[in-house]
């Protein structure tokens, strides 16, 4: 289960900022190996801050075992020919990285893994960036003799829908009934920078294409939006911004809203943080009434979705399917990351050198 993670503590909240800022899948900068140390030493006051006012640090460990452990009990009745299942955590930037995983993954003697992104929508700074992870680290011999496939993207997955539109009706519910219809829902996800999505990368496409699919089960009961949140630093980054939408709609007197994060399945410091204690502090000033959807955690719906994914999945390689899905042999029209090419033919040949 790849995913980005998060400091479990507060004081991890330093070495987390640094993996990320080394990341030059994510965020290339020049003299990356000077300059990333300098940028998260000068962040970590801030953001230490953060995980503090949401409880003393990132829930994301939890979550990910906890889901992957429902996940796997459920996928030895839905395909048993491959149990018993075990699911492992790798993040990117945080415990248990990739090096740890691997070193489990070999003590327990695995022989064949999927790479099963949690980001439900594909983007190459995020589900990229830890597929060019298990790349390097198999190329370092640190995944060895592993036969590999991908699960690289599910956003429009019905399961994934359904979790997400029952936490949706959750939240509408909070409102009066004679006032509810008129309530907006408005989807938020992480933004991207232009550079990124002009580069070709598909995340905002896949997350519009959830969105809908999301709309599409609810019935279109309400009116909604899709907007963007927790853009750094001062380049181009995709809008409009959830704070600017939230400060338009109560412009224009529309100050009923149910927020949704939509492009991140646990909570961290932008659902904790951003949107509840920020946004929900200046929406309140603006006498608006904004209830957030809960983020998927341990809804039974979305770990009965992942389960049912990797079974699907299974079901089609036991049909002869490839390893990795058609849309990720693409490359972004843009790319000029070698490692994605080589990233991209590694997984096709199920991960061999
Ligand atoms: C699907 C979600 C995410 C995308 C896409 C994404 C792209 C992206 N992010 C940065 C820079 C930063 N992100 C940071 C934190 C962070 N990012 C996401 C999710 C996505 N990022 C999450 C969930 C988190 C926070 C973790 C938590 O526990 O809450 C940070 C660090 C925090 C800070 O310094 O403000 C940075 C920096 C870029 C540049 C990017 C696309 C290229
Ligand atoms: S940046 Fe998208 S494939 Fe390389
Ligand atoms: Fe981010």
């Amino acid at each position: 289960m790849l995913n980005m993670g998060g400091p479990a503590t507060v004081s991890e909240t330093h070495d987390f900022l640094r993996n990320l800022f080394l990341d030059g899948d994510l965020i290339p900068l020049p003299f990356q190996s000077l300059i990333a140390p300098w940028i998260a030493k000068r962040r970590t006051p801030q953001i230490e801050q953060q995980y503090k006012d949401i409880g003393g640090g990132s829930p994301i460990l939890r979550w990910s075992e906890l889901q992957g452990e429902g996940m796997a009990a459920l996928l030895d009745e839905l395909h048993p020919a491959t149990a018993p299942h075990k699911s492992y955590v790798a993040f990117r930037y945080a415990r248990p990285l990739s090096e740890e995983t691997a070193r489990r993954m070999k003590e327990d003697g695995v022989k064949r893994a999927i790479a099963f992104s949690q980001y439900p929508q594909y983007s190459c700074s995020t589900t990229g960036s830890s597929l060019n992870d298990i790349y390097r680290k198999s190329r370092a011999g640190l995944f060895s003799g592993i036969d590999w496939s991908v699960i690289d993207r599910w956003g429009t997955h019905p399961g994934f829908v359904e979790a997400v539109a029952q936490n949706i009706e959750s939240a509408l519910g909070k409102f009066p009934e004679e006032q509810r219809g008129d309530a907006v829902v408005l989807f938020s996800a992480h933004s991207l920078p232009m550079s990124v999505v002009n580069r070709g990368d598909p995340y905002v496409l896949e997350v519009s294409a959830t969105v809908s699919a999301v709309m599409n089960r609810l019935g279109h009961t309400n009116p909604y939006r899709l907007v963007w949140q927790s853009q750094v630093g001062p380049s181009a980054w995709m809008g409009p911004q959830t704070r600017d939408a939230l400060k338009g709609l109560a412009r224009l007197g529309k100050k009923r809203v149910v927020l949704v994060p939509i492009a991140f399945t646990s909570d961290h410091i932008e659902t904790l943080y951003e949107l509840d204690l920020e946004y929900g502090k200046e929406a309140h000033e603006l006498g608006m009434e904004v209830h957030r959807a809960e983020s998927l955690n341990g809804s039974p719906v979305f770990i009965r979705a992942l389960a049912d994914i990797v079974a699907q999945h299974l079901k089609e390689k036991d049909a002869g399917a490839p390893p990795t899905s058609v849309q990720m042999g693409l490359r972004c029209p843009g790319c000029s990351n070698v490692t994605c090419a080589q990233q991209k033919s590694f997984f096709a040949r199920s991960g061999t050198l």
